[in-house]
């Protein structure tokens, strides 16, 4: 799409998800249940704003059904974690799943298995901290996220496969422009500029490291039926168990 990377970013800016409140009355100490149930309770508020998110990013209805559903199929957990990193940012050692629900890395011990991984998450979200991700960055991260997920992982069949995949690669030519247009207003020498450019996409890797720990996690507690895993969300831990398309494998 023609659009300019400054029309691309104010589109995904505005695009952005409001902020999630639990409500709940969190009765502290955690159980093993009640943390699960609480993590469960917020994703599926969010996995419902993601969806209309990502119909608000310029060229995704345009992509195939079967791309669209893919593609935050693969990625949803990772831009989950990627909207809580953002949260913490600014408070080192916690993790601000929602302004009403902050864990530290302690309260991790009460879910046999997660402290490792809130460790991970704490650590991306020092990375973060220590390269001041803008806020212009941190919407076309989570835009590449969603777009990067999965267009390795199948292989378009049909003419309108094929147009949906092309689509999708000059969808992520748009975001990577808009990145590189959100990091020149930085002030930086082109050196420098280049470098920032390597240190954000590299932290992409961490995401979906975390993310497939995190789902190897996740899928653990709901065999030990520790967490009720509601239907859209059971639909997408299902995905990513049954058609084997954990981001690291080719499905
Ligand atoms: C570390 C870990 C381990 C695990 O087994 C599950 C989860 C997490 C993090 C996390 C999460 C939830 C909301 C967010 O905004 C960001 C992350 C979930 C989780 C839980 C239930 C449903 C979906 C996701």
């Amino acid at each position: 799409s023609a659009m300019s990377p400054e029309e691309f970013i104010s589109r995904i800016m505005e695009a952005e998800p409001p902020e999630i409140y639990l409500m709940e009355d969190l009765k502290k100490p955690f159980t093993e249940a009640s943390m699960m149930m609480t993590l469960t309770n917020l994703a599926d508020k969010e996995l419902v704003l993601m969806i209309s998110w990502a119909k608000k990013i310029p060229g995704f209805v345009e992509l195939s059904l079967t791309d669209q559903i893919h593609l935050l199929k693969c990625c949803w957990l990772e831009i989950l974690m990627l909207g809580l990193m953002w949260r913490s940012v600014d408070h080192p050692g916690k993790l601000i799943f929602s302004p009403d629900f902050k864990l530290n890395r302690e309260e991790g011990q009460c879910v046999e298995g997660i402290m490792e991984i809130f460790d991970m998450l704490l650590a991306a979200t020092s990375r973060f901290r220590e390269l001041k991700l803008q806020r212009e960055e941190y919407v076309c991260l989570k835009a590449m996220i969603l777009l990067n997920s999965s267009y390795m992982f199948s292989s378009p069949q049909t003419a309108e496969e094929l147009e949906s995949r092309n689509k999708l690669l000059r969808l992520l030519d748009s975001v990577i422009d808009a990145l590189v247009w959100a990091i020149s207003k930085l002030g930086l020498s082109t050196q420098q500029q280049t470098l920032r450019l390597g240190h954000l996409t590299m932290l992409l890797s961490h995401i979906r490291h975390v993310s497939n720990k995190g789902m190897d996690h996740l899928s653990t507690m709901k065999r030990k039926n520790v967490v009720l895993v509601y239907d859209l969300l059971l639909e997408m831990l299902d995905a990513n168990i049954s058609s084997g398309s954990s981001q690291t494998s080719s499905s």
